[in-house]
């Protein structure tokens, strides 16, 4: 069937080549290439095409065809990507696999990443390879029924037994219970587990062990292991989410990873060059959310974009033909600066991702001093792009009226997928007030007089105001959101030491401050991802890409001013808040005649999108009706229920 004409002619509107943005969002020409070649390559495969829609299937069909797949997935593997490239990996995982989970989603993000990061050179000559060559499938096990924030808490136990020298792990209560890990529940037979040093009944903290769960022959949990599926979750249902308990099991010495912290086999501990170095997996999973949590978003807007574009209803001024929703000015309201944070969240992504791969070179060479920087980037990004992406697919999924609330537009998954991250690692209030505990760290330092010292991402903490002039573009945003994240750091940190110096314990005086902390980390977050966008636009060399997204950036700087506006009106005047405001409607007419161009230039395929109001080639009604006939519901005209149930009702009142 051919395309609808009124996706046609919108990108025939669009300036720019769609195939040099992709570029621009995924970093080079080489990759986007690849992105391309590996999609096409894919869709000449029939297996690896859903057998029906997903989400038509149970659990159980969805875990099902998620392992179908990945056997299918492993006769190609080679010939399809170039397996030492992380990006080309996931991207594969991303168009075959899709975005509900599968058994193999934990290994690859976080079991692998744990060995390279927490395994001694012997142990990944022991494990590394059977993991790439997935003979052996991994998760990480870390949170507890009880616990997931608070790892100090954590009551797994690992007792080293000096005249076995085997560290014995248990569970002593139900709390105790692992509790969430991707993968551990059904196809695990391997895990990373986050336990309890105890030496001599010393207890030395949280460290990961390396614990084999299921024998690799038959797959049954083996002697000493409770191990099992958490049951249905709001998404991600494709995943086996676990719970885990140990009695009395044992693993040899050797098993507890030990690239950093050891235990010889006279029981002596040897402590790593950093506290926290344990937690690197969480910081890997975190620098990578920025990337992934716009793509979430980027996949709602495609869809909704690409709906309100051949979606008719109303009328504006022609009252012969019905009016393209996208041309309703509250509907770009609701899309644009959508579109904006999305290519913004990639952007702030591919530098989170070179700033941990740079970290794990650093800590691997001794030099373990870019961590806390890197964990307090990362743990206010991921609160705030998780939470933003909610937000833009709620939107999107509004924007798309009733037909979005359908399955068929698969917003609601991609919804539910994305604000798990909300919640998985690390939950955003506590990540938030992390981020905090830097800013104050950062505020005592001005406070001492060693401004000098503050790193390149606070340095704008110890600034004055200088005058704004919103005529010269959005540097002078940038100063604006300066302004505003420096005031509430102030504020919130003065908050904090006034509670203190009052008499207040440290911890009820950051308690009562706490809610003012987060707002400080939000903005502060906020002002990177803004000037991320503004240096990666001001790198770009293709002009009509770049003019493009000169006209992306007027939408993000205005709307996200504009929705700080409580923190500046001490800097702006009510004349300069109209004056962006109207800068910002006008932004989005000037967007306008490349939003298809924008998001068709994430290149999510159709088979990834897995939307039908979000098809490429627009043609919604017609696959809607088929895709409501293939409901099994309609497999017959009358259901049993109807008979067993509501007839002999419908019958009994009749009497
Ligand atoms: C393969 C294809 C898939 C496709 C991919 C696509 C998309 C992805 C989709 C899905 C992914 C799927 C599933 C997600 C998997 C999810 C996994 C998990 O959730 S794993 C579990 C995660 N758990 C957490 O994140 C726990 C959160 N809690 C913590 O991190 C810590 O407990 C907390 C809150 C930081 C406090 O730690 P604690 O040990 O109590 O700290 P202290 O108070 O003792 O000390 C605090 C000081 O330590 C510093 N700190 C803390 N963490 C770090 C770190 N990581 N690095 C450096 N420094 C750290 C902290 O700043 C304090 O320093 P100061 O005292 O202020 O100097
Ligand atoms: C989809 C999904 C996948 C997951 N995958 C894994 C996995 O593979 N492996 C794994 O180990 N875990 C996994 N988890 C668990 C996840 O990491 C934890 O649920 C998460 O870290 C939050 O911890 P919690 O559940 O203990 O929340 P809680 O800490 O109980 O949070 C409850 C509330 O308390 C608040 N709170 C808690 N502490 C503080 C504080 N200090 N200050 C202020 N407020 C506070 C929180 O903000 C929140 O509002 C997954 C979870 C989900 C949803």
């Amino acid at each position: 069937m051919s395309e609808n004409p009124d996706l046609t002619n919108e990108r025939a509107s669009g300036t720019f080549e769609t195939n040099a943005m992709a570029a621009v969002i995924y970093g080079s020409e080489k990759f986007a290439q690849r992105r391309r070649e590996i999609t096409e390559a894919i869709s000449k495969i029939p297996e690896f095409q859903d057998s029906h829609p997903l989400v038509f299937m149970s659990r159980e069909e969805k875990i099902s065809e998620a392992c179908r797949k990945l056997a299918v997935l492993s006769n190609y593997w080679n010939s399809l990507i170039d397996t030492s490239d992380e990006e080309e990996a996931l991207h594969l995982y991303r168009e075959v696999l899709g975005l509900e989970g599968h058994p193999l989603a934990l290994h690859e993000t976080m079991f692998i990443p744990s060995l390279i990061a927490q395994a001694s050179d012997e142990q990944q000559e022991k494990w590394l390879g059977r993991a790439q060559r997935r003979e052996i499938i991994g998760c990480y096990a870390q949170t507890e029924m009880g616990h997931g924030t608070n790892l100090r808490a954590l009551e797994t136990t690992a007792t080293f037994d000096i005249s076995t020298r085997e560290f014995i792990l248990n569970s002593p209560t139900i709390t105790s219970l692992k509790w969430w890990p991707g993968a551990l529940g059904k196809s695990a037979n391997w895990s990373i587990v986050i336990a309890n040093l105890i030496i001599k009944e010393h207890n030395y903290g949280p460290h990961p062990f390396m614990v084999q769960l299921r024998d690799e022959k038959s797959h049954e949990p083996l002697p000493g292991i409770t191990v099992g599926d958490i049951g249905p979750k709001m998404a991600f249902n494709g995943a086996d989410n676990g719970f885990l308990g140990f009695k009395n099991y044992r693993i040899p010495r050797e098993n507890m990873l030990m690239r950093h912290s050891k235990v010889t086999s006279d029981g002596s501990y040897i402590k790593p060059p950093h506290a926290k170095i344990g937690y690197s997996s969480m910081v890997k999973v975190r620098s990578r959310m920025a990337m992934d949590q716009g793509l979430f978003l980027a996949s709602a807007l495609v869809i909704a974009v690409r709906y309100s574009a051949v979606r008719r209803q109303g009328y504006l001024e022609d009252k012969s033909r019905e009016v393209k929703v996208l041309d309703y000015q509250t509907q770009q309201h609701r899309l644009f600066p959508s579109i904006a944070r999305a290519y913004a969240f990639i952007f702030c992504g591919f530098e989170t991702i070179r700033l941990y791969d740079q970290l794990l070179i650093d800590v691997q060479n001794g030099n373990t001093s870019g961590m806390a920087d890197l964990h307090a980037l990362t743990s206010g990004l991921k609160s705030v792009v998780t939470y933003q992406t909610g937000e833009g697919i709620e939107q999107a999924r509004m924007a798309c009226g009733g037909h979005g609330y359908s399955m068929a537009s698969y917003i609601s998954e991609i919804y539910g997928v994305a604000i798990g991250g909300c919640t998985y690692e690390g939950e955003n209030m506590v990540m938030l007030l992390q981020l905090a505990r830097y800013l104050v760290k950062s505020i005592e330092m001005i406070q001492n007089g060693k401004s000098r010292e503050l790193g390149p991402m606070v340095a704008y903490l110890a600034e004055n105001e200088s005058e704004i002039d919103l005529n010269l573009g959005p540097n002078e945003y940038l100063k604006v959101f300066e302004y505003a994240a420096r005031n509430q750091t102030w504020r919130a940190t003065e908050k904090f030491q006034k509670l203190r110096n009052s008499g207040m314990s440290n911890e009820e005086a950051w308690n009562q401050a706490s809610v003012e902390l987060t707002r400080a980390s939000r903005l502060h977050t906020r002002l990177y991802i803004m000037s991320t966008f503004i240096n990666h636009v001001g790198s770009i060399v293709d002009q009509k890409v770049k003019g493009v997204l000169i006209d992306l950036l007027n939408v993000h700087v205005t709307y996200e001013v504009m929705d700080i506006g409580i923190y500046v009106q001490g800097l702006l005047s009510s004349n300069q808040m109209d004056l962006i405001r109207n800068q910002l409607y006008v932004s989005l007419e000037t967007i306008r005649p490349n939003a298809v161009s924008l998001v068709d230039s994430f290149q999510i395929s159709d088979m990834q999108l897995r939307s039908v109001l979000g098809r490429r080639d627009g043609n919604v009604y017609e696959n809607l009706f088929k895709w409501a006939k293939s409901s099994p519901l309609n497999k017959t005209d009358v259901l049993p229920s109807v008979t067993q149930y509501l007839k002999p009702m419908m019958e009994k009142s009749k009497l």
